[in-house]
């Protein structure tokens, strides 16, 4: 007997002349395929032929190249998928996956607990209470099974759902599976076991990307005289390499001659899912909540890392480099111990070198002392010390004849009145650092010279300063650190990049397994997903954000003095904009490895040209024309104005850092939104 009846009884699903490839790969070749109106369909072929494609194709994860697609179904939620994957959200447990998929159908608490209940006893599922993780594979296939049946849609496609289950529950899922097409579903099953096919009211013999036949069990065994459908598909495999090689049509049943005459369907069916659906929402955050109390050491991570990361920043950025070790070689006087370099050096004999050397470490130099400076420039040379200090025998007089003797001078007694000085300049900082301490320990040793000077001769402890004057800074302090400078970067950097981390990790979590390409099967939208994952990635921003101003502004004391909220609101926007690059990180990423490359490169960038390791005025000046249009530039360098000057958001630097934040953010999702339009696989994990 064969299956099909009235053409107009077909009406299940109806495939038609279907192309699908991957690249340059063809998988679906012309397919046709027609399932019945409450019939099970048992879709066989070899690993590869495309089965699983097919399937995806008909649950809309995938669309066609070319060719239609008609289903009875008029939304997603007639359709239950169970891939041939887990794709389940396996760090939760049974109930909370129960209760996620029943939120996204928008069943009732009261209609999940029921449905779970019965499926629990039915697959012999363990407690609802376990973790997945902790289930075997068969049990998680199970659940994985249970889940495709919880909203009792009226189409059911199962990839492979008997794989590695005991021949005992292999036959009650056939039992239940033939009780519900009686009742009026349809099924669509992949098996790599063809004989336990047989219990389908029709087979479809798969290769290639094309059906080689397509009939009722019975009615093939009987055609082909065989025993056995192993033997049948066998036989029809040998049949198409043979023509293929002769270049012939491959000689077809014929119920599949049916097949061929059949109307030609034109459109895809295409199911009206709206944009947002409150119970969907409902479902994806409290699935995200339930993964924060499950994962309960990434939340604490993603809260601490802003901690350690401002504890860290402010115990070794910033501060000056003490203990730095610095050779000298003193031939005024070798020791110091005995001679006297306190009092006025005009008109008493005093050693000025020794009260040079006092300064310096009282600078915390760690002063070694050397016999001649051929040998202290040797320490230097081997990395031992950073400067050499040589004074000159007659050191302190030639100072005080250069201050006695004025335009007179001599050239040598202004040679012998100065400190010669070599100096390691390979790093920059602590050469500049020791530079500057030389130059104020000698400025300072002068004044407290002359100073007790001042009543016996009337000579000004100032006459050997700098002549400029150094009035209070307006903005900022006469001291500043590189620490003040660096610290509103920091937290820009940060605030970015943290929700980077984090949803990156999510999302690419989900897509590995290939759950969220599950979760989109069963109706949630991009849209839905990324507002659910932005609820629950905000919250804890703002935690991250207030908790590193506490940290730098309040606990280290850096500077802040504008307004608390300006600040907060610019680290939020920053932060959105971060978490939406995140989400494009991981999606156009094949996994986390790719995400974390991108992510590491990206931020290395942003870092170099946002001012954060120097000032953007310092860079070349093709870079500088462009650096202002990079996403942390203008932002970094409001929140300094906001921080070190106290501006308000009135004021361009301000503004502008708010615009810049803001534009960035609709780019981010602009991008997040072609991309997903453009790349319907966007999804799959492989
Ligand atoms: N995302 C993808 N990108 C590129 N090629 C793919 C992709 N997915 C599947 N393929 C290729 O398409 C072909 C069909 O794969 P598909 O998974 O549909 O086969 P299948 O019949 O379901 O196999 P199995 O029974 O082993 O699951 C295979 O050659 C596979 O390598």
């Amino acid at each position: 007997m064969t299956v099909f009846k009235d053409e107009a009884d077909i009406s299940g699903i109806v495939i038609r002349n279907a192309f699908k490839s991957y690249g340059s790969h063809a998988v679906l070749k012309g397919l046709n395929l027609t399932v019945q109106k409450s019939t099970i369909y048992g879709l066989l072929g070899p690993s590869g032929c495309g089965k699983t494609t097919l399937l995806s194709c008909i649950v809309k994860r995938l669309s066609l190249d070319h060719g239609s697609i008609s289903l009875t179904a008029k939304s997603v939620s007639d359709i239950g998928y169970m891939p041939q994957d887990v794709c389940l959200h396996t760090e939760l447990s049974i109930k909370e996956i129960f209760y996620y998929y029943g939120y996204i159908y928008g069943l009732t608490d009261k209609q999940i607990k029921f449905k779970m209940a019965e499926l629990l006893s039915f697959l012999e599922l363990p407690n609802q209470n376990r973790i997945c993780t902790e289930l075997s594979g068969g049990q998680q296939r199970r659940v994985s099974f249970a889940v495709s049946l919880l909203h009792d849609p009226k189409i059911l496609i199962l990839d492979e759902p008997t794989v590695g289950l005991d021949p005992v529950l292999s036959y009650t899922i056939w039992q239940r599976l033939l009780e519900m097409s009686r009742m009026g579903k349809t099924i669509v099953i992949t098996t790599h076991y063809i004989e336990e096919a047989k219990q389908a009211d029709a087979v479809g013999l798969m290769r290639n990307g094309a059906l080689l036949a397509e009939d009722s069990p019975s009615y093939l065994l009987q055609y082909y005289n065989s025993s056995s459908l192993e033997d049948v598909f066998l036989y029809l495999c040998e049949q198409d390499q043979n023509n293929n090689a002769g270049n012939k049509t491959a000689e077809l049943p014929s119920s599949c001659d049916k097949l061929r005459s059949l109307p030609n369907i034109e459109q895809t069916t295409s199911f009206t899912t709206s944009r947002f659906s409150s119970h969907r929402f409902k479902a994806q955050v409290i699935k995200n909540l339930y993964q924060i109390r499950r994962n309960v050491e990434i939340t604490l991570f993603m809260l601490f890392l802003p901690i350690v990361i401002c504890v860290f920043f402010n115990l070794a950025i910033g501060h000056d480099p003490t203990n730095l070790t610095v050779a000298y070689v003193n031939e005024e006087s070798y020791s110091c111990y005995n001679v006297t370099y306190k009092g006025c050096a005009l008109t008493e004999r005093i050693y000025a070198s020794c009260q040079v050397l006092d300064e310096m470490r009282e600078k915390t130099f760690n002063l070694v002392q050397f016999n001649s400076t051929e040998d202290a420039q040797l320490a230097m040379f081997h990395n031992h010390v950073w400067g050499v200090i040589y004074f000159a025998p007659n050191y302190t007089q030639s100072v005080v004849n250069r201050i006695n003797m004025g335009q007179h001078t001599k050239a040598g007694t202004l040679d012998s009145g100065a400190i010669s000085f070599w100096i390691d300049k390979s790093d920059k900082y602590i050469s500049s650092i020791v530079s500057r301490d030389v130059v104020t320990s000698l400025l300072d040793t002068i004044s407290k010279i002359l100073a007790p000077c001042s009543s016996k001769i009337k000579v000004s402890s100032k006459i050997m300063d700098n002549p400029i004057k150094f009035n209070q800074a307006i903005y900022g302090n006469n001291e500043p650190t590189f620490q003040h400078f660096a610290t509103p970067a920091a937290i820009i950097i940060c605030i970015f990049y943290l929700p980077v981390i984090f949803t990156g990790a999510i999302i690419n979590s989900e897509k590995e397994g290939g759950v969220i390409e599950r979760v989109m099967a069963a109706g949630m939208s991009f849209f839905e997903v990324a507002i659910a994952h932005s609820a629950v990635q905000s919250v804890l921003m703002i935690f991250q954000a207030i908790e590193m101003m506490i940290l730098m502004y309040i606990v280290y004391d850096n500077p802040y003095k504008g307004n608390i909220l300006t600040g907060l609101a610019l680290l939020v926007l920053v932060g959105c904009g971060g978490s939406v690059f995140g989400f494009i990180l991981a999606v156009l990423s094949k996994n986390l490895a790719g995400a974390c490359f991108f992510g590491i490169g990206s931020n290395f960038l942003l870092m170099c040209v946002c001012g954060f390791i120097w000032p953007a005025e310092g860079a070349h000046y093709l870079l500088r024309l462009i650096n202002s249009y990079f996403p942390l530039t203008l932002a970094t360098t409001a929140m300094r104005s906001i921080s070190n000057r106290g501006w308000g958001v009135t004021h361009p630097v301000i503004y502008m850092g708010f615009v810049s934040a803001g534009l960035w953010l609709a780019v981010f999702i602009s991008l997040a939104y072609l991309v997903l339009r453009i790349r319907d696989d966007i999804w799959r994990s492989k």
